[in-house]
């Protein structure tokens, strides 16, 4: 069996508000293998985030904690360690990337002198191997000339020159893990694609594992190993590309991918959206989190929670419907089905959400 390189075990986090204690994530357990990209997609409010930043135990940071659950890092559980043991690790063999790379760089240093300083602080290199180690670092993530670009300061490049350079700021300790939290909204549809190429690249040279998230469908087919979806801070299917996108079983899956532009013969038509919005989870409804947007609700889906349950091949859905075709009670199995779209997507495809 695979060598997990991070397990996350019914992890419940949140904030406390004026109402008390209100979560973000429900139970979410998510695994993945050493080597692959595990991709988290769902609309914004759905707890990506939050799952990211309490793998890091950044979440402390933010006015919330994690009330219950593990995340197990090469074994270990981060949940339990000290921040002053967290700093050992983030940064060096855990690292994360955002959307904005502005945020992420001080405007009054060289990037050369940023991931240098990264280096000394991890590597305990010398101030002259943590500069040369700087440059060939801007090289590997492809910037022309980087002995002069080093020298530069973050507002002299632009957008993608600037996430190039916290690529190679998070990748300079040669992390285990890189979390890269929609680390191409905010650039240009040419400039994303460069930058998914470059992550798929670098996460083979550097032999790491990636966690990925985006709302971005089209981005999770190019760069996942395996999809997770969220709906309302819980994972609802979980699959390698293939079953997502050729087999999906939760009927917002399916909402997801018919609202990928192209697909489902909407060209040049109205693109298809879910309707309604995610509920905030201190108001989730009774029973299945997704009933009162789901074209095949039934009575059981009003009443009681589905569990996550995986098919054979390991391939998770928490709903009914799915569940009483899995066990051949005759139950309408036409929606997953019968509009499967089997399409490749380009990384310039986005979701509508
Ligand atoms: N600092 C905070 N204080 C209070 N609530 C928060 C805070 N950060 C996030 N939340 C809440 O937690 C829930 C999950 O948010 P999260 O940022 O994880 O969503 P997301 O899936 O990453 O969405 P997006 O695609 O918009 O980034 C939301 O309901 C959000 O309002
Ligand atoms: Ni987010």
């Amino acid at each position: 069996m695979a060598e997990k390189v991070l397990q996350i075990r019914n992890l419940t986090a949140g904030f406390v508000t004026e109402k008390g204690f209100v979560r973000a994530t429900d139970h979410v357990s998510l695994e993945l293998d050493r080597g692959q990209t595990l991709c988290v997609v769902g609309e914004s409010g759905s707890g990506k985030s939050v799952t990211a930043m309490s793998v890091m135990r950044l979440i402390d940071y933010a006015g919330g904690f994690i009330e219950t659950g593990e995340v197990l890092f090469s074994g270990s559980d981060l949940v339990k360690k000290k921040q002053q043991e967290m700093l050992k690790i983030r940064g060096n063999r855990i690292t994360m990337i955002f959307q904005d790379p502005m945020s992420a760089l001080n405007p009054v240093f060289t990037v050369g002198d940023q991931i240098a300083e990264a280096l000394r602080i991890h590597k305990k290199l010398s101030k002259k191997e943590a500069w040369q180690t700087s440059v060939e670092m801007l090289r590997r993530v492809g910037i022309p000339a980087p002995e002069m670009r080093a020298k530069q300061y973050p507002h002299e490049m632009s957008g993608g020159m600037c996430q190039r350079v916290v690529i190679a700021m998070a990748l300079a300790c040669n992390p285990e893990l890189l979390i890269a939290d929609e680390p191409t909204t905010a650039l240009d549809v040419t400039v994303q694609a460069q930058i998914l190429d470059l992550l798929r690249q670098l996460k083979q040279e550097f032999g790491m594992s990636m966690l990925l998230i985006t709302h971005d469908m089209g981005v999770a087919a190019e760069v996942a190993d395996r999809i997770a979806v969220m709906y309302a801070g819980a994972v609802v299917e979980e699959g390698t590309v293939k079953e997502i996108f050729e087999q999906p079983r939760h009927p917002y899956t399916i909402g997801l991918l018919k609202s990928i532009p192209g697909l489902e013969g909407e060209r040049g038509g109205e693109l298809y959206t879910i309707k309604g919005a995610i509920p905030p989870i201190s108001q989730l409804p009774r029973g299945c989190r997704f009933h009162p947007r789901c074209p095949h609700a039934m009575d059981v889906c009003r009443q009681q929670e589905p569990a996550l349950i995986a098919s054979p091949s390991g391939h998770k859905a928490a709903c009914w419907l799915d569940e009483s075709e899995l066990k051949g009670t005759g139950a309408s199995a036409a929606s997953a089905s019968s509009q499967t779209p089997k399409v490749t997507i380009s990384s310039k495809t986005e979701v509508a959400l």
